[in-house]
């Protein structure tokens, strides 16, 4: 702990930094650059010590700081040279980046590990690594701003002393899990040690972001450095220079003696006796442990093994001591490298990864100013994404009260974020005056981009078009947020068809990651650049596919509701078949996904695309119709009028509540009943919905397999322990899928049979990715 005068001395220090940064940024340079000598020079990182014998690490790769190989190497070196250098007596290890410490590990080179061992290997020189920062008997100070990710963390975990900024940037987490790994250098060992077992759980066990008071409050950080509010100049390097220079003070005291950290707990005290019975006491420890699994596997339907490993090397680490910890963690590491959920939760990250990019490059015109047309639910959810990122919008209803619900939402959501601290008041007041609300189309002309989300109706959709080109500028452009109805239809009635596009987004808007943009053969390079860019800062990830009926994820989507009907009408019930699918890794089940998509939508969706590919769809898609109409005439919609095969209204406290009318309509359509195990259940829905993908790429609807995946999985929640259609096929093997498909066809119909570029792929012996 800091002794209280130097706490007092570094809060002083603080306070007068703060009101006078604006003139010490320019009177007082950072103590380090004024009389530093070298101390090494690489391409990631540069070290210099100054007069008080305070070595300054900068962190200073090309592009992002991760811990790759090669600053891995020369970070070695610079210890070394810490080490031997009679003129340094402590270090800061900062970074040059205004938004990131370090982001993590180099995922391409844990990619390209070649099997478990090596992956073991690169964990245990990364834990060596770390093991020399601890142990060195010169202090290091980690001085954090900015994303302090997986090895990052790790890396500031080993240091003697941290230090981070209050900052909307600064964000401490230990990730890992996400991509089906574990924290590899030492993080299992050294966070239970920092913050205690329960919070070094949830933390692994979530991957959630810890901001830095809160990280302070959990011992994870020593100190805070307040950032620089607004009116003063270059806020975020005066906040840098600031975090810099208590870095120093701190290096130079821990040197000295004269800052002792005493991070052990009073026994008599709430946290001290919850640390002791937890990881002390072996029962204790073994129940919070247990405790944990069960939570884990009640998440994760047991479908996901990092977070259990996670679990069982902490308990490795407690029970047998920290190199036990370390060579437990090593030996996991490697093992989940290699599995598949690893691998497809990689190639999502990957994937995601590469959409961040717009692929038709930056457009010549980019859209300031948007028009959003229904201020239904998805017309005021885009509305709400735009204005946060600082689009101006026009919301404009045909009524009075359309607006007035939509407006309602938008404050609604913004309010919760201010209720959970992410926003201020005043900024959700300022974000809810970028919208304009109205009825007519005044100011019109000063639009780039209309999106439109009326009711979803051909005729309507069309009416607009023409109503609306008549006034906005020829520039401007028309995006439809239509579920399913071909863009290049509505188009017709456009005079401008270049400057048409579909912009699918998913509800509800603020949430759902996805965007499928929609382009027809006579959408403009331009137009499609815009609308990309519009949806990468509306912050969605952007898969972009061709117009054809159900676009992509809607064509996707069908058959395998076309199954869960089907399945329905044999017997199984609505509760089961849930279950069933979410034991596979769907986080909700199918039938609930149908209330929450709504039964309305997935009766056109039932409708259209059973026309659409008439024997693809098969039977099912038929009674699916008859089905859902039926549920739509009773006003059975779903989530939205309170119930559809569930009752909605009654779910509070009790679980789902089965709507035995809803049932009875199913009865009456009942083949069954059959016996089919789960797992040939959840193969055909998920099945059917993968060769339909499959039939998506090879008719030039995807252009990609990574579209293909990202859309699965984060606009229809395919499993992502599975990667994503494409993904779960080239794990699964195209050669095991083909002959699955092909008995499966046998026994229930030909709309099972394999997709011919599946067949190619399962006689060519290849994969849909290369990596
Ligand atoms: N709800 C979903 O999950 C979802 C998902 C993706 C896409 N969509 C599509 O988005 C569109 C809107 O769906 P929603 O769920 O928001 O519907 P909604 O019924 O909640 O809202 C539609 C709004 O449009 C307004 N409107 C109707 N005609 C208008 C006109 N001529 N001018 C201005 N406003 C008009 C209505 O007053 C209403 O407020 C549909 O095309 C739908 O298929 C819906």
């Amino acid at each position: 702990m800091l002794s209280a005068a130097l706490t007092r001395q570094l809060l002083q220090r603080s306070a007068r930094n703060y009101a006078t940064a604006a003139a010490a940024a320019v009177a007082a340079p950072a103590a380090a650059t004024s009389a530093a000598a070298s101390l090494f020079q690489g391409t990631h990182i540069k070290a210099s010590v100054n007069a008080d014998g305070v070595a300054i690490v900068r962190l200073d790769s090309p592009k992002v700081n991760s811990l790759s190989q090669e600053l891995s190497a020369e970070f070695e070196s610079v210890l070394s040279a810490l080490e031997k250098d009679n003129r340094v007596s402590s270090a800061v290890l900062i970074s040059t980046k205004k938004d990131a410490f370090i982001v993590g590990a180099d995922i391409g080179m844990l990619s390209a590990a070649k099997d478990a061992d090596d992956l073991a290997n690169i964990s245990s020189n990364g834990q060596n690594m770390l093991n020399r920062i601890a142990k060195s008997n010169k202090p290091i100070v980690a001085a954090i701003h900015g994303s302090c990710l997986g090895g990052g963390l790790e890396v500031a975990m080993a240091c003697h002393y941290r230090i981070a900024t209050v900052h909307p940037k600064t964000a401490l987490a230990l990730p890992e899990v996400m991509l089906g790994l574990l924290p590899g250098a030492g993080g299992t060992q050294r966070l239970p040690k920092l913050v205690g077992l329960p919070d070094a759980l949830d933390m692994m066990l979530t991957g959630k972001n810890v901001r830095a008071d809160k990280a302070k409050k959990l011992g994870l950080i020593d100190a805070v450095v307040q950032s620089m509010g607004p009116g003063i100049a270059d806020p975020i390097d005066n906040t840098l220079k600031n975090l810099e220079r208590e870095a120093v003070i701190a290096a130079k005291a821990l040197a000295a003696g004269k800052l002792k950290v005493d991070r052990s707990v009073p026994l008599l005290s709430v946290k001290g006796i919850t640390k002791y019975l937890t990881e002390e006491v072996e029962y204790g420890r073994n129940f919070v442990l247990q405790k944990a699994r069960e939570t884990v596997l009640k998440k994760t339907q047991g479908n996901y093994p990092a977070p259990l490993a996670i679990i069982d090397v902490v308990r490795a680490g407690l029970a047998g001591g920290f190199t036990n910890g370390l060579q437990a963690e090593a030996k996991a590491f490697g093992k989940l490298g290699m599995t598949d959920e690893s691998k497809a939760l990689i190639g999502l990250y990957f994937g995601q990864t590469a959409l961040k990019k717009n692929r038709y490059g930056a457009p010549e015109r980019p859209t300031q100013n948007v028009a959003v047309l229904g201020a239904g639910l998805m017309g005021a959810g885009i509305a709400q994404v735009s204005i946060e990122k600082n689009y101006n919008v026009i919301l404009k209803d045909m009524k009075p009260e359309g607006l007035a619900r939509g407006q309602a939402q938008i404050y609604k959501n913004l309010d919760g974020k201010v209720k959970r601290k992410s926003l201020t008041s005043f900024e959700r007041d300022q974000l809810v005056a970028r919208v304009s609300p109205q009825l007519t189309y005044q100011n019109f002309g000063e639009v780039d981009m209309v999106i439109e989300a009326v009711f979803e109706d051909l005729a309507l959709k069309q009416r607009i078009i023409k109503d609306v080109e008549a006034v906005l500028p020829p520039h401007a452009i028309f995006a439809s947020n239509t579920s399913a109805l071909p863009i290049g239809e509505i188009a017709k009635a456009s005079s401008r068809p270049d400057k048409v596009i579909g912009m699918h987004y998913f509800s509800p808007v603020d949430k759902m990651p996805l965007l499928e943009i929609i382009t027809t053969d006579k959408t403009s390079k331009e137009t499609a650049a815009a609308a990309v860019q519009v949806g990468l800062k509306q912050g969605k990830t952007v898969i972009v596919v061709k117009d054809g009926p159900g676009f992509y994820t809607t064509r996707i989507l069908a058959p395998m509701l076309a199954e869960a009907i089907t399945t329905l009408t044999e017997g199984i019930d609505f509760f089961h078949l849930d279950k069933v699918m979410q034991k596979y890794g769907f986080p909700v089940g199918s039938v609930t996904l149908a209330d929450e998509v709504g039964i309305d939508v997935g009766y056109h969706v039932s409708h259209d695309l059973g026309a659409a590919f008439k024997h693809r769809m098969g039977p099912g898609a038929e009674r699916a119709a008859l089905v859902l109409k039926e549920m739509v005439d009773k006003n059975f919609l779903g989530r939205k009028s309170g119930k559809g095969c569930y009752i909605w209204s009654e779910r509070k406290g009790k679980g789902k509540v089965i709507n035995e009318d809803a049932v009875a309509i199913f009865r009456k359509y009942q083949t069954g009943p059959f016996t089919v195990p789960d797992e040939e259940v959840a193969f055909r829905l998920t099945g059917r919905m993968t060769n339909e993908a499959v039939y998506c790429l090879q008719e030039g609807i995807l252009s990609s397999p990574v579209d293909g995946d990202i859309g699965a999985v984060f606009g229809l929640g395919f499993p992502p322990n599975k990667g994503g259609p494409f993904r779960w096929i080239d794990s699964y093997g195209a050669k095991n899928f083909v002959n699955r498909l092909e008995q499966l066809a046998t026994k229930y119909g030909d709309h099972f049979a394999p997709a011919p570029l599946l067949i190619e792929h399962a006689k060519n012996g290849t994969k849909f990715h290369k990596n």
